[in-house]
């Protein structure tokens, strides 16, 4: 007779293991149990079925309003996971300590294939060093010059709906897939001198994006989460990860043709403009430690990071606007008016100074990304153990920032908080409440978006021409739901009544 014993302690001591792990440890040994949260909804899953099947960060306003700006719930296994909205508490893990906070090994495996190891995804000293490198690119002085080229892309999108509605008054248009490719051509033109014309041709780059970018459905969701526990997920035959290897590839190859083609350029003394890869190879040149220098496959991976940040980001949140301003239009004349008076002339070039004199299309740029910031959160962990606002923080923590809770926090933005209210901005006593840690659409601190002043730029420009030409109103029975695609993506994709005025 076989002796089972050594199989029953076996199996006993595994039950015993992952019940201390994953039932008695989280909640009664933890130190994050001493941090207020809601109860767990589910024995395995935590708290994490009523974020999946949320809009992002949205239970995340009643649990901060409820329990305070530090705030412990649970995820899968019922693992604790903080989420942050006390300005303190953010001034600490964005500004003061901020490379005591980095970025989670789950998150960077999973942006990698997307953004390359770029500056997004550097740590420490090596993004000290990139972004000094970086930051020229991005000056005023640089975005100033980038205004007509965004007016130009922003044009030929104009023509080519002026053309899809034709002798019709008005048509249905998927404004999505037109800013995804405008916002695209833009950044291979001010990024690197290069004409992907993905509005007016089929291009293979501008599909690996749309690839990446739509949003998956609910039980893709969960495999992606379930991958930070089990990575063999990531290799799972599924649409997803397809997806994603196929149009890394593809961008990959891009970034590779790119940055070969600029640095030829430069080894034959034929580099001119002032691009941004162009700006940080002359930059990179200039920098006197050998050492301190960017390798080819650094600047390629940069490429990977503007291409991706520097398009997808912008025409979310200018899809976001138009999607707003369809449904208030009343606010959508009040912007109209203001920019028939700036900008008589349809086929207009803004200067920097006269798109940036705006006040109301300054007020709907701001309140788009309040409501709906085109990324919604980010995710850190801490470096060492450490105590934030007074409870104490074991090292490997994931820290969540929900950019879209603390937007929309009624403590923090009164009781209309969830309302698209442009003229809120023009209230003086808002310089009160807004601060660099209660409006944070571009983060804050040193690792804060360095194409902030291009974007705002960009997102204005390209406004200004759609709602100077034409009115936006919504489809009857159309509803678009906010899903995180990475960033923050309508779903299903914005289609609208398009109507010209010209
Ligand atoms: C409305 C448009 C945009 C929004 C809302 C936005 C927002 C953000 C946010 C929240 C971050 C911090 C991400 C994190 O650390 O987890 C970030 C970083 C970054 N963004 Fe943007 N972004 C926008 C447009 C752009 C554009 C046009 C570019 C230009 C190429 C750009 C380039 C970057 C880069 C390179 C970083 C990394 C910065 C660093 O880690 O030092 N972004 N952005």
């Amino acid at each position: 007779m076989i002796d089972s014993f050594p199989i029953i302690l076996l199996v006993t001591s595994i039950i015993c293991y992952f019940t201390y792990k994953y039932y008695i440890y989280p909640f009664y040994f933890s130190p994050l149990c001493k941090i207020p949260g809601p109860s767990p909804d589910h024995f395995l899953f935590g708290n994490l079925m009523q974020i999946i099947k949320s809009d992002v960060g949205i239970p995340h306003i009643a649990w901060a309003e409820k329990y305070g700006g530090i705030v412990m719930y649970r995820g899968l296994f019922n693992k604790p996971r903080i989420f942050i909205t006390d300005s303190k508490a953010l001034l600490h893990v964005m500004v003061s300590s901020v490379y005591d906070y980095p970025k989670p090994p789950g998150f960077i495996r999973d942006l990698k294939p997307l953004l390359g190891s770029g500056i997004l995804l550097a740590e420490g000293d090596t993004h000290k060093r990139q972004r000094k490198m970086m930051n020229p690119a991005f000056s005023f002085t640089n975005v100033k010059e980038m205004i007509p080229t965004f007016a130009k892309v922003g044009h030929i999108m104009k023509d080519l709906w002026i053309k899809e509605i034709g002798d019709n008054e008005k048509s249905q248009i998927d404004i999505m897939t037109y800013l995804s490719k405008a916002t695209l051509d833009v950044i291979g033109l001010v990024g690197f001198n290069y004409e992907f014309n993905s509005l007016t041709s089929k291009n293979e780059l501008a599909e690996a994006y749309t690839m990446i970018f739509t949003p998956q459905n609910r039980r893709s969701t969960l495999l992606r989460i379930m991958s930070n526990y089990i990575p063999f997920f990531n290799k799972l035959p599924i649409e997803f990860n397809i997806r994603t290897r196929e149009a890394s590839r593809i961008i990959d190859q891009v970034s590779n043709k790119l940055v070969t083609e600029t640095l030829d350029k430069a080894k034959l003394g034929e580099l001119e403009g002032n691009d941004l890869l162009t700006i940080l190879i002359r930059q990179n040149e200039q920098t006197a430690i050998k050492e301190d220098r960017m390798t080819e496959h650094e600047l390629k991976n940069q490429i990977m990071t503007f291409l991706a940040a520097g398009h997808e980001t912008t025409s979310v949140a200018i899809g976001w606007a138009l999607y707003f301003l369809s449904k208030n239009i009343e606010v959508q004349n009040t912007l109209r008016n203001e920019l028939l008076e700036a900008f008589p002339d349809k086929d207009f070039i803004p200067t920097f100074d006269q798109i940036n004199s705006l006040e109301f299309l300054n007020c709907v740029v701001k309140e788009t990304l309040r409501v709906n910031p085109a990324v919604p959160m980010t995710i850190r962990t801490t470096k060492k153990d450490d105590v934030i606002g007074g409870y104490m923080i074991p090292r490997g923590t994931p820290i969540f920032l929900f950019m879209n809770t603390i937007h929309r926090l009624p403590s923090i933005w009164g009781s209309d908080a969830s309302t698209f209210k442009p003229s809120r901005w023009l209230d003086p006593n808002l310089t009160s409440i807004q601060t660099n840690y209660t409006y944070i659409p571009f983060l804050t601190g040193p690792r804060s978006c360095i194409g902030n002043k291009l974007a705002l730029n960009e997102f204005k420009v390209m406004l200004a021409i759609l709602i100077r030409n034409f009115k936006f109103t919504e489809i009857d029975g159309f509803e678009v739901k906010s899903k995180l695609a990475i960033s923050l993506r309508p779903d299903p994709t914005i289609k609208l009544w398009v109507e010209k005025l010209i």
